[in-house]
């Protein structure tokens, strides 16, 4: 091992150690520490030191693209170092930030990929402030001891009630009128201006936003559908139908609430358009790989669809400004801004006041209640697991969070190493290929805690490893 990485090792610790108190203490207690992945080839009088309490003033916490100020103040109650940027960063900024911090707070640009993620030495836990987590590597981390968290409804209603504005703005040709009262032109027409009464609104996707929309959608007089890969619940009088056709050509409005994955990319694309009624709409809040644009564009142009909106796009920028929408979407964007009855809006169907503020909450609190207690109840790629919040006033009682690969024989080892001190609370589960198990150990000195330690860090099924106390 080189100097320097003995010397990022150390630094890991400085930043990693001591993470006591429970959540919302503004202090830590001096007897509460915490570790992440020891060097093995320390000394053992840097060992001992890294073992020595630490304040929580050392974690560091990386909050990007404007994560709301409920998170910061959460944050800084706990006692983090919080570092705060609006936008999301390039690639390589992202690798150069992300190899120092603890957590990382992102919402839906931030790519936290396998390369990325490859450098995040200390990363602890990653919170998405929103719903999707397709831009996380999500297995990755997991396979590194990463918990990933989200937020998985508090925005919901704010990308429904959108939904409801668009639906009746394109049914009216809103954005038309608008635009064309904004440059001088008076232009009061009916044809083909629509009441939503009476018509079909067509669901893809009947989770949360979806079933959320339905509500609302029946309340002004629409016959709902849905399309769903599995079979819900209907609310109201909504029917779910067995297919997509099904779906598509019975839909006056086409609206997709589907996440972003193989099976999504481009479920609506050339054929889909084909099968929808002459004259409909469709509206994509979802992600932009759901809908094939260059399709939606050409359905546009023969006027088989009447208009759409559009909140989600294949690539877009990391930041606001002026300009930055075209060259993220300059294939496109000349053929989009011409085409009439087109809504275009910059991924703000989750962006209210309400939601962002719940979603800071909601979020800081489970990596707050991960960080400083273990729990992983919420978490999207991990086991979740918890006990009961530690009795840090208790003497010579420490938590072992052992996270390590699903194989056979790994708890019997973990336990036999456990086995000379009392275990008062155990729980353990598994997720896919990882597994992790806390366990409250008592009849604990300072001198069992760094053997426990070092025999833990030496099983094979190892993936990190963190004591608590
Ligand atoms: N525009 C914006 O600002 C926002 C966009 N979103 C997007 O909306 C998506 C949906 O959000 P939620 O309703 O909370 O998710 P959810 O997980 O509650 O519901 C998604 C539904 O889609 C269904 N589904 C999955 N694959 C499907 C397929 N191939 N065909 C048909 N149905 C399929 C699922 O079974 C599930 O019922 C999120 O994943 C996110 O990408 C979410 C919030 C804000
Ligand atoms: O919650 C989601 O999945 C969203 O798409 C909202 O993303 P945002 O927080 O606005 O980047």
């Amino acid at each position: 091992m080189s100097a320097l990485n003995i010397e990022n090792l150390q630094n890991t610790f400085q930043n990693a150690v001591n993470l006591g108190g429970s959540p919302g203490a503004v202090s830590t207690s001096p007897t509460q520490s915490f570790m992440n992945t020891l060097p093995r080839r320390l000394s053992t009088s840097k060992q001992q030191k890294i073992l020595k309490p630490f304040s929580t003033g050392d974690m560091k916490i990386l909050l990007l693209e404007n994560v709301n100020q409920t998170a910061i103040e959460i944050f800084n109650k706990q006692g983090y170092q919080v570092e705060f940027l609006k936008g999301s960063l390039p690639e390589e900024e992202l690798i150069e930030k992300i190899k120092d911090v603890h957590a990382i707070g992102i919402r839906s640009k931030t790519k936290l990929t396998a390369k990325v993620l490859e450098h995040a030495k200390n990363l602890v836990c990653i919170g998405c402030f929103c719903i999707g987590t397709n831009q996380v590597d999500l297995n990755f981390a997991a396979k590194k001891g990463i918990a990933v968290f989200n937020s998985p409804f508090s925005n919901s209603r704010s990308v429904a009630e959108l939904v409801i504005a668009e639906i009746i703005s394109l049914a009216r040709q809103l954005g038309d009128r608008s635009i064309e009262l904004h440059t001088g032109t008076w232009n009061k027409v009916s044809n083909k201006c629509w009441e939503v009464r009476g018509k079909t609104l067509g669901i893809i996707g009947y989770g949360h936003i979806g079933s959320q929309l339905s509500v609302l959608a029946e309340a002004m007089g629409l016959h709902v559908i849905y399309y769903d890969i599995v079979t819900i619940m209907a609310l109201g009088t909504a029917k779910q139908v067995s297919t997509l056709d099904e779906l598509l050509n019975n839909s006056d409005f086409v609206s997709l609430h589907v996440p972003e994955t193989p099976e999504t990319k481009n479920l609506l694309s050339a054929p889909q358009f084909a099968a929808m009624k002459d004259g409909a709409y469709m509206i994509n809040a979802s992600r932009g790989t759901v809908v094939d644009i260059p399709s939606l564009i050409a359905a546009m142009k023969a006027k088989k669809i009447a208009g759409a909106a559009i909140d989600v796009y294949p690539a877009e920028p990391r930041k606001n400004g002026v300009g930055a929408f075209a060259d993220d979407l300059n294939k496109w964007t000349s053929d989009l801004i011409s085409l009439p009855n087109l809504i275009l809006t910059p991924h703000i169907g989750g962006s209210t006041e309400e939601a962002q503020s719940a979603i800071g909450i909601e979020v800081s609190t489970a990596l707050s209640n991960y960080i400083n207690e273990g729990n992983s109840v919420g978490s999207v790629n991990f086991p979740e697991v918890s006990l009961k919040a530690l009795n840090y006033d208790q003497e010579n009682t420490v938590r072992v969070l052992y996270i390590h690969q699903n194989i056979p024989g790994v708890l019997r080892t973990v336990n036999n190493i456990l086995s000379n001190h009392n275990i008062d609370k155990q729980f353990s589960d598994s997720h896919g290929d990882v597994a992790y198990l806390m366990a409250d150990i008592s009849s604990v000195d300072q001198s069992d805690i760094k053997e426990i330690y070092e025999k833990l860090n030496q099983t094979d099924a190892k993936i990190s490893i963190r004591l608590l106390y």
